[in-house]
């Protein structure tokens, strides 16, 4: 049984056809590598299926449901992590990443000192992520995948302001979700150095 089924999904912006009847599904320990130039409609393919955007026509089920029917359910076992940061820049690292796990219903006891640790942002904690770099600004959005268990990432561009530490650091993570029934599908415009065979969907530039 698929976890996650795409039905003939139509996406039109300003009267251009991003895309029509794409269809597709997704098992556990899938990754898909959602490709494709500037423009072509990744990222509102992604917004589509995490349930921020209504598709056109179609529609995404998850576990043969769908997603608008049991978005509670499937809200719980997703993680998104969008082109933009979603990090507040008033706020600490921790202090964001523990908002968080509150609006995620991540449990109150969660230690984000750890994370902090792991994705290499330990002494600048006490900083505003305002303050921080392109790069410590990412780290902090993708730590969310390490405090929150989640059958499905969706991740938009998370290699973006990465260093070659993070990228790896981030490339071994996914590895550890896949291999662990995980499902993960991401745009990147870099290739991919993953010790696990990649899906492609490659979504052309429409005119
Ligand atoms: N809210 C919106 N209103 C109108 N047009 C939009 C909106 N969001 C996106 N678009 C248009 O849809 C097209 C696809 O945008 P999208 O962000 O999905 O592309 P993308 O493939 O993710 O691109 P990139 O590789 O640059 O991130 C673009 O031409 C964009 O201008």
């Amino acid at each position: 049984m698929s976890c996650l089924s795409v039905n003939n999904l139509c996406c039109i912006k300003r009267d251009r056809v991003l895309f029509e009847r794409l269809s597709f599904t997704v098992e556990t320990g899938d990754i898909m590598h959602i490709q494709g130039p500037n423009g072509a409609g990744k990222t509102s393919l992604l917004r589509i299926l995490v349930g921020l955007a209504e598709p056109d026509s179609g529609e995404v089920l998850w576990q043969q449901q769908n997603i608008r029917q049991v978005m509670q359910g499937y809200s719980s076992q997703l993680v998104y992590c969008g082109h933009k940061y979603a990090v507040n820049q008033s706020l600490t690292a921790a202090e964001n990443l523990l908002y968080w796990c509150r609006m995620q219903n991540v449990s109150a006891n969660t230690d984000v000192y750890p994370v902090l640790d792991e994705i290499g942002l330990v002494g600048l904690e006490h900083l505003p992520a305002g303050q921080l770099s392109a790069g410590q600004q990412r780290r902090i959005a993708l730590a969310r995948l390490w405090l929150k268990p989640a059958r499905l990432w969706v991740l938009d561009e998370p290699f973006t302001a990465l260093d070659s530490y993070a990228i790896d650091l981030l490339s071994r993570k996914m590895e550890q979700h896949l291999a662990g029934q995980g499902m993960l599908l991401l745009t990147s415009h870099q290739s991919l150095a993953l010790d696990h065979p990649v899906r492609t969907l490659e979504l052309e530039y429409r005119l």
